[in-house]
């Protein structure tokens, strides 16, 4: 299928060096491994350095790219500005930054301590406008026209109960790219950001989407295309609004859901009708056009 396949070109990320949060696992592991493949240096961070090492040599081994890990946990400044650090020291220069770490989990609000409701939005907001700052200034004082990508949720635009913390600080992220993108731009650094829907991974589905959920509530009820995301889908888009082939844009949310977020549309309840309904409501409704019983 298409879709599994890398979308851009041999080389079109090379000379770039690109810094992933959350790079160890899930998607930013994706990400990252795309990047290597078009041939941008990769700097992965995050807490847990035993799933860094791994990650990094196994990547490493499979597309023969240049990829580096620092340990950082993206609340804590001093460790973010050492990754910017390590990663200069190691390539020359940074260029792009995606702020793709997060932290979640569903729950009734009602539940929730207040350090449960801290833990996500400091990971989730605090963690990405620390990194984009931090980065933000390098590049003004350096003159790099650098590209930020930001790994929101399509519920940061429409909120969602049960995911509250985490649907408040993806807000956050989405309002700080549209933000930024508009102050900085005379700077040449863009920011973007992506609104995936259910693309799986094990950080994702052991949080939201355990057993017993996934046993009622099947995605492919809900989603019009009927399938969750592939990660490749994820990488190519992610590519593309790193590099230069998407110079022109800037501010800009792409959702990447096979249609999910569609489901709020008001008359989506007619999905239950059958093609037999259906004969019968169109006669109902012309017959009311040609002056049959209507309401006053
Ligand atoms: C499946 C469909 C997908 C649709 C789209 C969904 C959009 C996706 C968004 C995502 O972000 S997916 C990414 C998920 N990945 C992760 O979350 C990875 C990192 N997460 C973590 O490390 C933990 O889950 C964490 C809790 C966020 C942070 O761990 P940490 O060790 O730093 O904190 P703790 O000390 O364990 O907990 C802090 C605080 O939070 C309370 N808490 C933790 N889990 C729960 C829970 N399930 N329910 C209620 N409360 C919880 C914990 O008790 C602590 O509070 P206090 O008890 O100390 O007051
Ligand atoms: N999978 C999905 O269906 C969807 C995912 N997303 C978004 O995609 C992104 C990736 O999620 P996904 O790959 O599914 O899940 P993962 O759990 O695999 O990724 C989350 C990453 O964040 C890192 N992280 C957590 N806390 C911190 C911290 N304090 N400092 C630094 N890094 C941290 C984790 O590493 P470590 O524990 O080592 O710190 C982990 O690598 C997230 O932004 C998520 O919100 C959005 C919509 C849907």
């Amino acid at each position: 299928m298409a879709y599994n396949e890398g979308m851009l070109r041999d080389g079109a990320l090379e000379n770039r060096t690109i810094i992933v949060t959350g790079g160890g696992t899930g998607l930013g592991k994706s990400m990252a491994a795309y990047f290597l493949r078009l041939g941008a240096n990769v700097v992965i961070c995050s807490r847990k350095e035993d799933i860094l090492e791994k990650t990094a040599s196994e990547l490493r081994q499979s597309t023969g790219g240049k990829i580096i890990y620092v340990p950082c946990d993206v609340r804590k400044t001093e460790q973010i500005e050492n990754v910017i650090a390590k990663a200069v020291e190691a390539f020359g220069q940074v260029d792009g930054l995606v702020n793709n770490s997060a932290g979640n989990f569903i729950s009734p609000t009602e539940r929730l301590s207040y350090k449960a409701v801290d833990t996500v939005v400091d990971i989730v907001l605090r963690g990405t406008y620390y990194f984009t700052l931090a980065l933000g200034k390098y590049w003004i004082e350096n003159h790099i026209k650098g590209s930020v990508l930001n790994i929101v949720t399509t519920y940061a635009t429409t909120g969602s109960g049960w995911v509250v913390p985490s649907a408040m600080a993806k807000a956050g992220v989405l309002t700080m790219t549209k933000s930024l993108a508009f102050e900085w731009g005379r700077h040449g650094i863009r920011l973007n950001a992506i609104a995936p829907g259910p693309f799986p991974t094990k950080g994702a589905w052991d949080r939201l989407f355990p057993e017993e959920l996934a046993a009622k509530f099947a995605f492919e009820n809900r989603i019009p295309l009927a399938r969750t995301g592939e990660h490749q889908e994820l990488a190519n888009l992610a590519a593309y609004l790193i590099s230069d082939f998407s110079a022109y844009m800037t501010g800009e949310v792409i959702t990447l859901d096979g249609g999910e977020v569609l489901a709020g549309g008001q008359f989506n309840f007619l999905k239950e009708i059958t093609d037999n309904q259906w004969d019968a409501i169109e006669e109902q409704i012309k017959s009311a056009t040609r002056g049959g019983k209507s309401p006053e």
